[in-house]
């Protein structure tokens, strides 16, 4: 067995007979050596689906990243245990009603005692640590793991910039264009995040997706799981939430030991004027006999510096808006902060929604 294999993350197969889409596989080592081919293959499957499997045992830094996420996997399997009062003094940004769902812990649904019994998160900051800008301590009961979300923040950086600068080169921009905005000293909402879907208590699945249909607010996500849930889809419903995506349109990703999930976000469609697609996707209690099993799963996303205007770049391979189309003379630019902090409301909302919960809370 190889050394990244982690048997004991994995308690029961995927289900064979389910619904399932065959994701590309990419290789870190071949995008980092600067395989023409495989950049062509990165840049094409951003402009559709957004959805891929990157090996990351082929090179050093994939290696590196595979490791962290194990270790934070661990941690995370310790660390919900915390008592509920205590997770709540870890605070999410006060702005708003979440902020950017950067920092602190955030659960999604109770039950009759007060615990988690849906989806809980507890997010970390890149920019709390790097930027330099922040006195940002963590909890006593997560403060033993900051060497190990430092690190790992740190070389999911590295890979998040690698697929940026393939991203911006397809779209013929400046070198620097999207790299620039995604340095890991920035003040931006960057994070680390561990979820931890506890395994319904009376072993049937939610009625209700514990994490709903949605397209990530971010610029690159890189997701690793080990149970399966991950669904995406293949139906054009608008993502207003208006219309509900058909169930025969949804199809499961399978976990692949060794790789890491890379999911494209808004940030890209909006800065790329539609060129770069974000994948739409969300998480089913894990099917048939893994849904006995909590699941875990680690999420470490990009996002730019939070003064970044959201609005196409110019590019002869980017449309622009012609300005007299638009009798209201432009809409109003938002920051990436701004903005961020409104996608993120529209999905929070959104699961209060569909879980019959007041709006706001
Ligand atoms: O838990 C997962 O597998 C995905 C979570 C997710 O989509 C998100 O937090 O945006
Ligand atoms: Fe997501």
């Amino acid at each position: 067995m190889a050394e990244y294999e982690t048997p004991e993350f994995y308690p029961v197969p995927f289900p064979d007979g389910l619904p399932t889409i065959e994701l590309q596989r990419l290789s870190l080592a071949r995008l980092m050596n600067d395989d023409v081919d495989q950049a062509r293959r990165l840049f094409e499957i951003c402009t559709r689906e957004g959805f891929f499997y990157l090996d990351l045992t082929d090179h050093p830094k994939g290696l590196k990243l595979l490791h962290g996420a194990h270790s934070v996997h661990r941690v995370g399997q310790e660390v919900f245990k915390v008592p509920m009062a205590e997770k709540y003094k870890f605070e999410p940004r006060a702005s708003y009603e979440t902020g950017l769902l950067d920092t602190g812990y955030k659960e999604l649904g109770l039950d009759s005692e007060g615990n988690c019994n849906k989806l809980e998160l507890l997010n970390i900051s890149q920019a709390g640590f790097f930027s330099g800008l922040e006195d940002y301590t963590l909890p006593s009961w997560l403060a033993p793991q900051e060497a190990l979300f430092r690190s790992t923040l740190q070389t999911a950086n590295v890979i998040h910039n690698v697929i940026l600068a393939i991203l911006e080169r397809g779209l013929a921009l400046p070198t620097g264009a999207f790299t620039s905005l995604h340095r890991l000293v920035d003040r931006s909402g960057d994070f680390l995040r561990i979820l931890h879907y506890p395994a319904p208590k009376d072993g049937k699945p939610h009625a209700h997706p514990p994490t709903p249909a949605h397209r990530d607010a971010v610029s690159v996500a890189l997701l690793f799981c080990w149970q399966g849930g991950l669904q995406i889809t293949d139906s054009t419903a608008p993502v207003d939430h208006t219309v509900e995506e058909p169930e025969d349109t949804w199809f499961f990703v399978p976990p692949l030991p060794g790789h890491v999930i890379v999911n494209l976000g808004l940030v890209m469609e909006v800065l790329s004027g539609n060129v770069l697609r974000a994948g739409k996707h969300r998480v089913v209690t894990p099917p048939g006999p893994q849904g006995l099993h909590d699941r875990l799963s680690v999420l470490i996303s990009a996002r730019p510096e939070e003064n970044t205007p959201m609005r196409a770049l110019t590019s002869p391979k980017i449309p622009q808006k012609n300005p007299e189309d638009d009798p209201s003379g432009g809409e109003e630019v938002l920051s990436a902060k701004e903005w961020g902090i409104q996608q993120v409301l529209k999905t929070v909302h959104n699961i209060r929604r569909q879980n019959n919960e007041p709006l706001s809370q």
